[in-house]
């Protein structure tokens, strides 16, 4: 059943029978975005359609946005398009702890675009010929099995795609390096122009080349039944000596019963960091059952989860 909602000013089709969609999610959706600035940098481990994925890129965020389900990411594509944001969408299909651990990832050369595993909606093609290793890919869906959304939480299972380190941002800096497209600024406000910066769909801003294992701002984690658990997926991931500026938020959702309280899901999140969490903040999102209700804990990742250059 193919429909048609809008949230915000943003259009969004999906297949209900295909993807998760709900509508009582919109004012959170609402709410986390308006703590994005434009120019920002995103991380949407459970993307679904793209609920917080396109109004971020509606305001001028770069998204790096991933779903399990293949549907999803299909619903994501065609939405990215249908609200013109399909510059600032990167989208991914795979499992979400393996995603973030890519994302993270420097490469050993620090230049290899390894975009053989990209699902981008960005549609490079304008720029192929002056760098070839950002064309547009197509999703392989083979090994990802059942397409239905249900029973997909928790799934460990690895796909053949794996996250590129590739990253296209807006950036107010024009430095500029000749290569491979790759960036080269010593600071994340610097960026470089994609080489043969003549893509259509740019509608008058500069797409960049940055680096997730330099810099994210926001890291969104809405699987409540579980993204707690997949928080242990932090610990290590991010290089310190290749890290620049602030560390990201998390905005992990959870639920929390009527015999729980925020600390004891405090209590388990550190213990999938393996450190303390400061000046978190829970925020009640809706009650989804009269003894259940789905929260939003978000805290800044500690530097402890950094990994120091012995490491
Ligand atoms: C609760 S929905 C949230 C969707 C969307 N972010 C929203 O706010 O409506 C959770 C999404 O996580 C996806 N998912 C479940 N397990 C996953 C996993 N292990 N890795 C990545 N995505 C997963 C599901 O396919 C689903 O689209």
């Amino acid at each position: 059943m193919i429909t048609e909602v809008k949230q915000y000013g943003a259009t969004f089709r999906l297949d209900y029978r295909l993807v998760y969609w709900n509508s009582r999610l919109e004012h959170e959706h609402k709410r986390l975005v308006s703590m994005f600035q434009a120019g920002q940098t995103i991380c949407d481990m459970f993307t679904g359609i793209g609920p917080f994925a396109i109004p971020a890129a509606q305001k001028g965020c770069i998204v790096y946005a991933n779903d399990l389900n293949p549907d999803s990411i299909h619903y994501l594509r065609i939405n990215a398009k249908i609200n013109k944001v399909d510059d600032r969408i990167y989208a991914y299909n795979m499992d979400a702890r393996k995603f973030i651990s890519q994302m993270m990832e420097v490469p050993n050369n620090e230049v290899t675009l390894e975009t053989s595993h990209e699902v981008p909606i960005l549609d490079t093609r304008d720029n192929a010929e002056s760098n070839s290793e950002n064309e547009l890919l197509t999703v392989d869906t083979k090994d990802l099995g059942d397409s239905n959304n249900s029973g997909l939480e928790d799934v460990k299972g690895s796909t053949r795609h794996t996250a590129t380190s590739v990253i296209a941002g807006k950036r107010s800096s024009t430095s500029y390096h000749e290569g491979n497209g790759e960036a080269h600024g010593t600071d994340i406000l610097e960026g470089c122009r994609r080489k043969g910066s003549t893509n259509k769909r740019m509608r008058g801003s500069e797409i960049c080349v940055t680096k997730t294992w330099e810099h994210v701002d926001h890291v969104i984690m809405n699987l409540p039944a579980s993204a707690v658990q997949f928080l242990d997926a932090f610990r290590g991931l991010i290089q310190k000596k290749y890290w620049k500026g602030c560390l990201p938020w998390i905005h992990c959702y959870c639920f929390i019963r009527a015999t729980e309280t925020p600390e004891t899901i405090i209590a388990v999140a550190e213990s999938a960091l393996n450190t303390r969490i400061q000046d978190s903040t829970f925020h009640r999102v809706r009650d989804v059952a009269p003894n259940k209700a789905m929260y939003c804990l978000s805290f800044r990742l500690p530097e402890a989860c950094l990994k120091e250059d012995s490491q």
